[in-house]
């Protein structure tokens, strides 16, 4: 059985992706590599990533946040290329970026995975990590599992992320087609 290459975790902010992909990381003896768009994020200007993290306007020239985030989804077809595992942590918030993004990745396995969490838990962790834009959480609430087919959901509320990294290790080890980024992709391109 094969594990598959690309593993998404799509939730809202603050719903655990990133704690959920470094556990899972270090449970798998097959060596992912974890991205976000946090990755293009933290090469910006620190005073850009700041004001970006206080939902406040950037100013300087040249800035597209657009840009930023098809620069991410181009990047990851070279790391695939060179033969790396990826786990994929995704905030997916408007039909154009699911849809660009699978296609990207189009060809590759995927495993396809929801990250959920109640609304009211996910307003606690937003306020108490203190570097997210408060809010943010729920207005991505509303929108981030709109028109995706998942090949499995999880939910983080009240379940440590170890534990839930256990969950995931053991679904990604049963045998089974991994359908759920295909489906999306067709489901999004027939929406247009
Ligand atoms: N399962 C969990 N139970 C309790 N707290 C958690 C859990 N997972 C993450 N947290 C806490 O919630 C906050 C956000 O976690 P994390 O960075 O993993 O979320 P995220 O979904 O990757 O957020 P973002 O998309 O904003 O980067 C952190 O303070 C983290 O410690």
């Amino acid at each position: 059985m094969e594990l598959p290459q690309i593993i998404i975790l799509n939730g809202c902010s603050s719903s655990g992706k990133t704690s959920l992909a470094k556990a899972l990381q270090e449970k798998l003896p097959q060596q992912y590599l974890n991205f976000s768009i946090d990755a293009v994020l933290y090469a910006l200007p620190g005073s850009d990533l700041a004001a970006m993290q206080r939902g406040e306007p950037i100013q300087r020239r040249g800035h597209d946040f657009g840009q930023l985030v098809r620069a991410y989804h181009y990047a990851l077809p070279g790391l695939l290329q060179a033969g790396c595992h990826l786990i994929l942590d995704n905030a997916w918030c408007e039909r154009a970026e699911k849809r660009e993004l699978l296609t990207e990745l189009a060809g590759y396995r995927i495993a396809l995975i929801g990250v959920h969490c109640d609304l009211d838990e996910l307003n606690r962790r937003e306020q108490a990590r203190g570097d997210r834009a408060i809010g943010m959480a729920a207005w991505e609430f509303e929108r981030v599992h709109q028109e995706l087919t998942y090949d499995f959901e999880i939910d983080t509320t009240g379940i440590s992320p170890e534990t839930i990294a256990d969950m995931v290790f053991d679904e990604i080890h049963r045998d089974r087609i991994w359908h759920g980024a295909i489906d999306s992709l067709e489901h999004l391109n027939m929406l247009g």
